[in-house]
């Protein structure tokens, strides 16, 4: 790796880490049941005191949803694995062939675990790691429970390694840029409207993580400047879309911004992915173009229930011509920006 003339401080080696969600080890109905447990029962996940987080997740949520989601795996699943997974190893070679430290990936949720990525670059001699999780905005559901989880394992199992952490990166040019020219590329020669579907969370989340109080989730996510924006997502999907629309030259008129995959009857934040797909065919939306940029690898949410189940509700709430754009997954010019962005905070192991 070029260090720009910084000389290293130390002869510490270092490593790449690239951390996403996971996935169930199979599709099988237990597995699915342990993934989601494991899942829904992390408390930036289901925020509840423990004992109503079991009672909702072990008592109810259990029950029912791993065989409904087992089935929606399968129509995604391929001979090597899930997709989400697999997308994740392709990103980690290519990685590996322009960088000269090790890459391994760990997810924060079922295998190969965040523990396990670490414990292979320490066998590789590896003590200053980048960590870098695979979400362009911050969310107490992922980035945040990344992090934990990373602190969790270093001070338990691997004390005397350093973590530097790459930061949300949706208002990092070369992401926007990357994301307007991979979005430029797909989109269909005619489409009425551009739809912009966010992973949803509920609306608590952003006002716990709030540190400033300022966030009301309403007009103020959308102002240029605000002291919450630093960890307010719904702020942080406005600006991916206000950015990317500007260098696509797009009117803000053919645009929408939805939230999708919501559970239970917490408030989630609004508008939703399906409502909207059931009503803008009527609407006058014939033909659809949708993204999904709060993924950065194709997955259960974007192949499952973007690709088939929104065409559904599209199509049968009048609309015609529905035309998903997938994520970034191992494009090149996606690979060229991981690189970047892991390189800045390889950088800083040298200047401290
Ligand atoms: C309270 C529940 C959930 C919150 C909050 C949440 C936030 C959140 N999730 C992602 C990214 C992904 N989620 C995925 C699947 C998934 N998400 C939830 C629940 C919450 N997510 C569930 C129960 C599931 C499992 C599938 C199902 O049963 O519906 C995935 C796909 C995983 C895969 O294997 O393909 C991703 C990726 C983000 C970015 C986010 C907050 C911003
Ligand atoms: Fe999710
Ligand atoms: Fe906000």
């Amino acid at each position: 790796m070029k260090t720009n003339n910084q000389q290293p401080t130390t002869n510490n080696r270092k490593g790449i880490l690239l951390v996403n969600l996971g996935s169930p080890r199979s599709t099988s109905v237990p597995d699915v049941r342990e993934y989601l447990d494991e899942f829904l029962m992390d408390e930036k996940v289901i925020d509840y005191r423990w004992f109503f987080r079991a009672l909702l997740v072990q008592g109810i949520i259990l029950n029912t949803r791993p065989a409904k989601s087992a089935e929606a795996y399968k129509t995604v699943w391929t001979d090597e694995g899930s997709p989400l997974i697999v997308i994740t190893q392709r990103i980690q070679k290519k990685l590996q062939k322009l960088v000269d430290v090790p890459v391994e990936i760990g997810m924060r949720y079922a295998q190969p675990s965040i523990e396990a990525g670490i414990q292979k670059l320490v066998d590789q001699g590896v003590s200053e790691i980048v960590l870098f999780p695979l979400y362009p905005q911050y969310a107490m559901s992922t980035t945040e429970t990344v992090i934990d989880k990373a602190e969790e394992v270093r001070k338990k199992k691997f004390p005397g390694i350093k973590i530097n952490y790459v930061q949300p990166f949706y208002n990092r040019e070369i992401y926007i840029d990357c994301l307007a020219e991979s979005i430029r590329e797909k989109l269909p020669e005619n489409f009425d409207a551009l739809q912009f579907s966010y992973h949803g969370v509920p609306e608590r989340h952003i006002y716990k993580t709030d540190p400033t109080n300022t966030c009301n989730l309403n007009d103020c996510c959308s102002r240029e400047n605000n002291p919450s924006h630093q960890f307010c997502y719904r702020h942080q999907c406005f600006d991916v879309t206000n950015s990317v629309i500007k260098k696509l030259g797009l009117p803000k008129e053919k645009v929408m911004v939805t939230f999708q995959s919501r559970l239970g009857k917490d408030k989630w934040m609004e508008p939703y992915t399906d409502e909207t797909l059931e009503t803008i065919g009527k609407k006058g939306v014939k033909n659809l173009a949708i993204v999904c940029p709060a993924f950065v690898s194709d997955c259960l949410e974007t192949l499952e229930e973007i690709s088939v189940e929104g065409k559904h509700q599209f199509e049968h709430g009048g609309g015609e011509n529905f035309h998903y754009i997938p994520c970034l997954n191992d494009e090149d010019r996606w690979i060229d920006v991981v690189k970047t962005l892991c390189e800045e905070k390889l950088h800083e192991f040298y200047l401290v």
